[in-house]
């Protein structure tokens, strides 16, 4: 796991005049699962949304596997990225997010065959067969003729899961996934994520507040603050040993509170 898969190289990102991101030089490695913890605000989302071409940059330029992601090359240069360059950038990334975003008017099967039909071109067979395997690693195969909303979050959010993977992505981003769900349901969902962390080669981004949880299975975690990277490290430094007197402090908030 020693190439870079993510690359972030002198991003900026402002929201009209707001800079929310600044000059972030930031590297996750094939494979490797990182966690991205800190303050409210602090931008961790816009990374996640940036990668998955869902908000675009103001400045720099992102790598992933060595091609481009928000530029295409045009001789020598860089030029801005159309977007068929993005769809098709896309395809390596999968995200979960805090509210599941699944199609509430399709069945939970339909979640997961929709996109690798119309994007990848998956026959209807290929992509039932493929839903049905997913299914069952959450633990929801007898769900699939059901709607979202007969569901419970924790079950919505193994579909979002699901529904992710059921793309093949390189790449797993994860935006705060358990922070909707009710205390008592959030462990079913956190071993799904341990699980793909243990088993998969999946290259792992997730924003979250579950410190123990993060602590387990992340190779490093970043602390953000105010648009940048503060202080990262493997999770026994940061959550045991940290340099920074912000990241104390904020471990300090969160912990008490955990
Ligand atoms: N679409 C947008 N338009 C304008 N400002 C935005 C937009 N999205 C995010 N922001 C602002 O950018 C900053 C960073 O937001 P972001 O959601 O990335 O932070 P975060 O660290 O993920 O916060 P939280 O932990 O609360 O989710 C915040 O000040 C937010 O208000």
């Amino acid at each position: 796991m020693n190439e870079p898969m993510i690359v972030f190289d002198h991003v900026r990102k402002d929201y009209g005049k707001v800079n929310v991101i600044k000059d972030l030089n930031f590297h996750v490695k094939n494979g490797e699962k990182v966690t991205i913890i800190g303050p409210s605000g602090s931008g961790k989302s816009t990374v996640l949304r940036i990668l998955m071409t869902l908000t675009d940059i103001s400045d720099g330029v992102i790598w992933v596997d060595g091609e481009p992601l928000w530029h295409e090359r045009r001789g020598d240069n860089l030029v801005p990225a159309g977007e068929r360059h993005l769809r098709q950038m896309r395809t390596q990334m999968g995200m979960v997010f805090q509210h599941f975003n699944l199609f509430p008017h399709m069945s939970v099967l339909r979640n997961l065959t929709e996109a690798p039909r119309v994007v990848l071109g998956l026959s209807r067979r290929e992509a039932h067969e493929r839903a049905e395997e997913l299914l069952e690693m959450v633990g929801l195969q007898e769900h699939a003729k059901k709607f979202p909303g007969q569901l419970s979050g924790g079950q919505q959010q193994r579909v979002g899961i699901a529904r992710a993977l059921a793309m093949r992505p390189r790449i797993m981003l994860f935006d705060e996934p358990t922070s909707a769900l009710d205390p008592e349901i959030v462990e079913e969902v956190l071993t799904v994520i341990r699980q793909l962390a243990h088993e998969h080669d999946l290259t792992m981004l997730m924003v979250t507040h579950e410190m123990r949880f993060a602590s387990e299975i992340s190779d490093r975690v970043c602390f953000f603050d105010d648009g940048n990277i503060c202080e990262e490290g493997p999770p026994e430094k940061i959550f045991n040993n940290p340099e920074e007197e912000r990241t104390r402090q904020f471990l300090s908030a969160v912990l008490s509170n955990d």
